[in-house]
């Protein structure tokens, strides 16, 4: 086995432009790619699967929505304060870095052992919490306390150069919405917002029924501070994500039995701790279970991801879920896993999948006093005893005039403890008392002007704001993993690289190579490629001069899994040879038979192992030469 080697497979993607910097021509801006026709082919065959695997499969309710978003919106989600990285410059050379990230490097260099119990000790405590818990409101700017800004400042005194003192810096892309430049806008960095946003539609659009799926496929923005690894760190990529809506009480799965029995690689908190790495391998049933993932929802989704990921071609050794440590995670979220692939660069974040509680709907709902809720009508009616106020309306306004509206709303926003409070300063003060308006200013009130007492309730109705689990997929992040899980080098003289993506998730599905460019194959060329398309099998014809092992080698590097060849017997007998990119086996068949069982091969219907059993293998040795 040729042992891998990153440049070599740079060149593979440069050559065969699966993608590349944008505005290369121009210098180009780092964090900004290109796909070329394989890039684009590769992403919209995951991002196909991605729709039958969860969309179709879980009826889940698709959208696309506004890229460009008011500030008002993510002001509410929190991203406008919180959205951020924690950045220092290099004083002498000003190079920029993200501090949590220059930390880690550092840090790696100076632990060995037990690197990651030091890592999930300084997550969350000072500038390193920026990793992960920025966005979506994640990050709690906590203030260095004086033995990590000691820690801090060693570390960074380690670099060489002197570094300025680490500053905030919002991720997101500003912009202005329309000429006046009076409304403020950003391309939003997810696409969750605009799912939460059309919560009711989707509630109404699924007939009330709960629980229940939104998802989105589409770009998102951030303006990262140091865009390094290719497509792992960019500024715009696709994201894929989905908002599970279910009920708190029961965060029960309907089809988590199809699930439980799938075994998955998990790093829970308390593996971290410790300063371990290896994983448990464990089945979603058991660790849902055990308590190690809180729910079965959240549960039936990390094994889901797992599935997808595996289908594409990620290999299972090289996939691990691991559990965000306690100060790692949002102040609402109850439980939250990453999806992490090996490559090259480590273990990187592919999908976050967290339980976000019902933090976005509440506060969505709260700003823009829209009800975002669920009303379940009760089979039994709930009747229990509740203290509630009862404005009394002869005297309330009449004598509160036009303050009267600060004072109710005021009042309605009192909880029972409050409401209990209030009535024991009306007993205290003689039946007089004073409450803050919703205009800041305080109103004198009477024991006449309402009643406050206990009261059953009888409710045919529960109305409850639905909490979120949330599958966010980064595609770029996924295919670049995908392209080294799958990428290796044959053994021969030439080193030829091969790319063995599955059938299914290969930019093109087979090669047509007529032997030579002699006029007499071009009849069954064109004939063939017709034949091909209608079945809907995306073809290359590769008619160029060079040799046929050079035009073979050259879709391996593509990942295309078969090849049709095209010689002088094809065209007096009608039978093509059909090569097999990882085997270089061929076997040799009418052309009726060939096209049946690509067809099946494509669609993954049968193996090539299946084939090899049910027709005999073709050698000539000349062809492959
Ligand atoms: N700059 C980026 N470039 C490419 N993909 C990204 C980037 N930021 C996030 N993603 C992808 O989007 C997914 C969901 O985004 P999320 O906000 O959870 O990431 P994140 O925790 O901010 O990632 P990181 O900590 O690596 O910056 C990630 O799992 C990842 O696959």
């Amino acid at each position: 086995m040729v042992a891998f080697n990153r440049t070599t497979l740079e060149e593979v993607i440069k050559k065969r432009f699966f993608f590349a910097p944008s505005f290369q021509i121009y210098g180009g801006v780092a964090g900004l790619y290109d796909y070329g026709p394989a890039g684009c082919a590769l992403q919209a065959n995951i991002l196909d699967l991605w729709r039958r695997h969860f969309v179709l499969e879980e009826d889940m309710l698709e959208m696309d929505g506004s890229i460009m978003t008011p500030a008002t919106v993510l002001k509410t989600s929190g991203h406008v304060d919180k959205f951020t990285d924690w950045m220092v410059t290099d004083t002498i050379n000003g190079e920029i870095f993200r501090a949590d990230h220059l930390v880690e490097t550092v840090l790696e260099k100076r632990l060995n052992e037990d690197k990651q119990a030091r890592l999930a000790e300084l997550e969350g405590t000072n500038v390193v919490a920026s990793k992960d818990k920025k966005k979506k409101n994640k990050i709690k700017p906590v203030k260095l306390d004086e033995n990590m800004k000691a820690e801090y400042e060693n570390i960074l005194a380690k670099t060489g150069n002197d570094l300025s003192k680490p500053v905030e810096f919002n991720l997101m892309f500003e912009s202005n919405i329309g000429p006046t430049g009076q409304l403020k806008g950003y391309l939003r960095p997810e696409t969750a917002q605009g799912q939460f946003l059309n919560f009711k539609r989707f509630l109404e659009f699924n007939n009330d029924k709960m629980p229940f799926a939104s998802a989105s496929i589409g770009r998102s923005f951030r303006n990262e501070i140091s865009p390094r690894s290719g497509l792992l760190r960019v500024r715009e990529f696709t994201m894929a994500e989905i908002e599970h809506y279910v009920d708190p009480n029961n965060k029960d799965h309907p089809r988590f039995d199809e699930v439980k029995d799938i075994k998955l690689h998990l790093l829970p908190q308390n593996i971290q701790v410790e300063g371990k790495t290896n994983p448990i391998e464990i089945s979603i049933g058991e660790a849902v279970e055990k308590k190690i993932v809180d729910n079965q929802t959240l549960g039936y989704f990390l094994a889901r991801i797992h599935l997808f990921l595996i289908r594409l071609g990620i290999k299972n050794e090289r996939l691990r879920f691991r559990q965000h440590m306690p100060n790692e995670m949002a102040h609402y979220a109850c439980d939250c896993w990453d999806a992490e692939i090996q490559s090259s660069y480590g273990w990187i974040e592919c999908v976050g999948c967290a339980d976000r509680s019902a933090y976005d709907l509440t506060v969505h709902s709260n700003r823009t006093k829209e009800k975002l809720v669920v009303r379940e009508n009760l089979s039994e009616p709930l009747v229990y005893e509740k203290t509630v106020l009862e404005i009394n309306k002869k005297v309330f306004g009449p004598k509160l005039r036009q303050n009267a509206k600060a004072v109710e709303d005021y009042l309605f926003r009192l909880d029972e403890e409050q409401l209990k409070a209030l009535k024991k300063a009306l007993e205290v003060g003689n039946g007089k008392t004073t409450v803050p308006g919703t205009d800041g200013k305080e109103y004198e009130v009477f024991s006449e002007f309402f009643n406050i007492e206990r009261q059953t309730i009888t409710e045919y109705v529960r109305e409850y704001t639905p909490n979120v689990i949330e599958p966010s997929f980064g595609i770029g992040r996924i295919l670049y993993s995908l392209i080294e899980h799958v990428f290796w080098v044959r053994e021969d003289d030439e080193q030829r690289a091969v790319l063995s993506f599955p059938p299914r998730v290969s930019p093109f599905k087979c090669l047509l190579v007529p032997l030579s460019n002699n006029p007499a194959f071009s009849d069954l060329v064109r004939d063939l490629s017709a034949r091909l398309r209608k079945l809907s099998i995306a073809i290359k014809v590769d008619d160029s001069s060079n040799s046929i092992g050079r035009r073979y080698s050259r879709n391996d590097e593509l990942g295309t899994p078969f090849a049709i060849t095209i010689d002088f017997q094809s065209v007096n007998d009608n039978t093509v040879t059909l090569r097999e990119r990882d085997t270089t086996k061929q076997i040799r068949e009418k052309v009726d038979t060939i096209l049946q069982v690509l067809k099946n091969l494509t669609e993954e219907e049968i193996t090539w192992d299946e084939v090899m059993t049910k027709y005999p293998v073709f050698v000539q040795q000349e062809l492959d030469s």
